[in-house]
């Protein structure tokens, strides 16, 4: 994997070509596909579920597929979602009861075990559960909806969160989403981030290249 990851969102794909928008993005040198899942009750959106996540592995999809799940209760989606092809799972800490155990039964299944984070919610979940997460994800705008602004406190945020996780001495990635572009992403980099979700974009965008290819340009300053 690259040391800077790029993880178009396709909550903001055309849906009616979801299989072909896929296959553009990772054509166009996308690294892995964030998958918004939201059930219109942890967050006020609907979207899409572990069939969605098997249909693209059955179209032929074998990056790595990062499951953002925006859902309460956590537990069962996650047996569904390792079922479906999932690779990385995160859920939010505040929507399961059980946080060291959902973490577990993410790993167990094979997947890479996240937690994320609201921009309101503090890091301290992480505190006991260091050795058990493989991802840390920072809500940069707050669930529920793509095409929001990137909320700056959270560039803060991104440098405590970076501080704890190489304070650790564990191999753990740090994800940011919501409002990244080409624009910010040398900023956000900056402040600790190495996996950049990014939806409207580069879905809003007719040349999916051209915008990673200009997000790559911008991450190559800073490291
Ligand atoms: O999880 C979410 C929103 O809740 C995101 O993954 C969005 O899909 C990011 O979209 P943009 O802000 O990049 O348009
Ligand atoms: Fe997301």
């Amino acid at each position: 994997m690259n040391d800077f990851i790029i993880a178009p969102s396709i909550l903001s794909a055309d849906f009616a070509r979801l299989g072909e928008e896929v296959d553009n993005v990772l054509e166009a040198g996308a690294d892995i596909i964030h998958f918004d899942v939201m059930d219109n009750h942890y967050v006020p959106n609907l979207t899409i579920g572990p069939m969605v996540c098997k249909a693209l592995r059955k179209h032929g999809v074998t990056a790595d597929i990062d499951v953002h799940l925006m859902v309460k209760p956590v537990d069962r989606m996650i047996g569904d979602f390792i079922e479906a092809g999932a690779s990385i799972i995160t859920f939010h800490p505040e929507a399961s009861e059980h946080i060291d155990r959902s973490l577990q039964m993410i790993r167990e299944g094979g997947c890479k075990a996240g937690l994320v984070f609201n921009p309101a919610t503090p890091l301290h979940y992480l505190k006991h559960v260091m050795d058990k997460v493989d991802m840390v994800l920072l809500m940069s705008v707050n669930p529920g909806f793509g095409g929001q602004s990137f909320i700056p406190s959270t560039l803060d945020k991104l440098r405590e969160a970076r501080a704890l996780i190489d304070a650790s001495g564990y191999d753990i990635r740090l994800e940011v989403d919501g409002g990244v572009s080409e624009k910010n992403i040398a900023e956000i980099a900056r402040a600790g981030a190495d996996t950049f979700v990014a939806g409207s974009a580069i879905f809003g965008k007719t040349d999916y290249k051209m915008v990673i290819d200009a997000m790559r340009k911008e991450l190559a300053s800073v490291r």
